[in-house]
């Protein structure tokens, strides 16, 4: 395993504020052990719990006091802004001034958790600052236990633990967007709106700003020999060794030669490495006499347009596309980098959200086809049974599709996709042995390269998002929890073979609620609002959700209980029976966070 060491300078901490009642002579002093007390314990839960994407324990910061009044705010305020604190969680078990020591910075995801006692009104607080949040247009997450605990009782209930883990991951995620760079390697993909990069959308939402090369980039760098060539050579007998290559679909005529294939190989290792070095710089650049590039362009995701103007002329970027976004390589295990297909700048955001949530690697895909049972029966004479009864929904695009997607990494003896640091080497060979490189199908790739091409394991609990940009109304996320299903093999084969069967495949079924999208599997793909989405492994639905609010961005459909979502206590306030609107209101009412 290498240790990642990406962005590490920029890895931004939890900022803990343990408020107290500022009343000297008694009052205080009776509280500040208790208060530093659950101050302490949530920042060793969290740094305990959590972890960067670079597989680094998350840091937490305490304030040097606690916090009684404004003096001590402002106090706490400097210290994390010097300690590039990008969240804060307030804790106290007492009775402490609302407005005085409340979190005023409007950017940094704040939480209070305000203990339920007796001796002590830790609850009243909340409910005070809270609404002092509200009034002022700061919003903040509120937790408060479920059951009353002991003064004496110092630890942190499972439902607050839940709250305090889920806060901290979507606020993480907003601080580390944040003064990021994407990527754009070409620009607008066969008129798919999503590689339309929406500069106001990157800046405005995510605190992001947007780069741009275009793909001759790529060319120049392989032609005046800009890379590592030392890497190339250890990475193409990697390639030798590791990547077996399919079979050919291309009739006779169309398919290319094996001097032509060697070479597109060779053009598809260096596409990689160069695009990698174009995202986060590399010092051997340097060493070469190339400062500039050995820079990079702090890019956290990236986009490559490839159709059409590349692949009509030189291999397609599959092959660099689904290793990037793969956690190994010819350098070992790593945290994935995030590179879309198309330049699907908003599908380049999905999977940042999942990537970052779970540390693991996304699956890109095309949201294909729909396949109703009847519609199996009738071209396979297979029944679906199972979860696959109802339908399922067919992922499938050349190029980003994670190798992780192949499910051949495990957890407690299923199928998975980990974070690289659980990766194990036997896990990286099999998920390599499970996919076929295919030269590429030359009527849409006529420049050749190879696609990856695997089926993804059933079972695996899965999330699809997807990010939407609607005129007037600004971004949406929509999100469907759900499992991978495994076919019978001749069924696969019959349904696989009538569209590109050198791409990679996962089958998707949404877990339903005989409501609204989720009343079947049809209303799911046709209530899908653009041609892809990005899967990744287990049910991140609540904390997509949690993260969505943060960033004011409506979730205009999901399937997660309602007890499990958790957002800021003002959405509260824009209505209780009816969440999804009230969402709407509330992020409409915000808007962006870095306007
Ligand atoms: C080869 C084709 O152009 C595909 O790349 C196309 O179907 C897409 O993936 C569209 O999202
Ligand atoms: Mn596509």
């Amino acid at each position: 395993m290498t240790a990642n060491k990406r962005f590490i300078a920029t890895m931004p901490k939890i900022g803990i504020r343990p408020t107290i009642d500022g009343r000297r002579k008694g009052v205080r002093e009776s509280l500040e052990e208790k208060t530093l007390n659950m101050a302490k314990t949530v920042a060793s839960f969290l740094s305990e719990q959590l972890r960067y994407n670079n597989g680094e324990k998350v840091q937490t910061v305490i304030a040097d006091t606690c916090i009684g009044g404004v003096a001590e705010a402002a106090q706490a305020k400097a210290k994390f802004d010097q300690e590039n604190v990008g969240v804060t969680i307030t804790v106290t078990p007492c009775w402490c001034y609302g407005s005085e020591t409340m979190d005023m910075d409007p950017q940094r995801p704040n939480a209070i958790w305000g203990f339920n006692g007796t001796e002590r009104p830790g609850a009243v607080y909340l409910a005070a600052v809270l609404a002092a949040h509200n009034q002022k247009g700061i919003p903040a997450f509120g937790i408060y236990g479920h059951e009353v605990q002991d003064i004496a009782d110092d630890s942190i209930p499972s439902d607050v633990q839940e709250k305090l883990l889920s806060f901290a991951r979507s606020g993480l995620v907003v601080a580390m967007l944040k003064d990021k760079s994407y990527l754009s390697i070409g620009s607008v993909s066969m008129g798919i709106a999503g590689s339309m990069v929406n500069e106001d959308f990157f800046q405005d939402y995510l605190g992001m700003r947007n780069e741009y090369v275009d793909m001759t980039e790529l060319t120049r760098r392989i032609n005046e020999e800009i890379y590592d060539k030392e890497e190339f050579e250890q990475a193409y007998a990697w390639v030798k060794e590791n990547c077996s290559i399919g079979s050919d679909i291309n009739s006779a005529e169309n398919q290319r030669t094996a001097e032509q294939k060697n070479e597109d190989l060779k053009m598809n290792i260096k596409m990689m490495i160069i695009t990698r070095d174009l995202m986060e710089g590399n010092p051997k650049l340097s060493e070469l006499g190339y400062e500039e590039e050995a820079m990079g362009h702090h890019a956290i995701a990236s986009g490559f347009q490839g159709q059409r103007q590349w692949t009509d002329h030189f291999p397609n970027g599959d092959f660099m596309e689904a290793m990037l976004n793969s956690s190994f390589d010819w350098n070992g295990i790593r945290a994935p980098y995030i590179v879309a297909t198309e330049n699907d700048s908003l599908n380049a955001v999905t999977m940042l959200f999942g990537h970052l949530l779970t540390n693991t690697a996304q699956v890109f895909a095309d949201v294909r086809t729909y396949w109703s049972p009847d519609a199996v029966k009738r071209v396979t004479e297979h029944q679906l049974e199972g979860k696959a009864e109802n339908g399922i929904i067919h992922l499938i695009n050349s190029g980003s599709a994670a190798l992780d997607g192949t499910g051949e990494q495990e957890l407690d003896g299923k199928p998975a996709m980990k974070p690289f640091w659980n990766i194990t080497e036997e896990e990286t060979e099999k998920c390599l042995q499970a996919t076929k490189w295919r030269p590429a199908n030359t009527e849409y790739f006529r420049g050749g390269g190879f696609s990856s091409n695997f089926k993804t394991k059933g079972d695996m609990p899965v999330t699809i998002a997807r990010l939407n940009l609607v005129k007037g109304l600004g971004p949406v996320l929509q999100v469907a929890e759900g499992y991978t299903v495994e076919l019978p093999g001749e069924v696969h084969e019959i349904l696989n073979n009538r569209t590109d069967p050198t791409w990679p495949t996962t089958w998707f079924v949404p877990n339903l609620t005989g409501e609204g999208a989720f009343r079947d599997v049809y209303s799911v793909m046709n209530n899908w609002g653009a041609n892809h989405c990005s899967m990744s492994y287990g049910h991140i639905g609540a904390d997509l959700i949690t993260l969505a609010s943060m960033l004011r961005i409506p979730v205009n459909m999901h399937n997660v209980d309602e007890e499990k979502t958790f957002r800021p206590s003002a959405w509260n306030m824009f209505g209780t029976k009816d969440s999804e609107s009230a969402d709407y209101r509330a992020c409409q009412t915000y808007g962006p966070l870095y306007r």
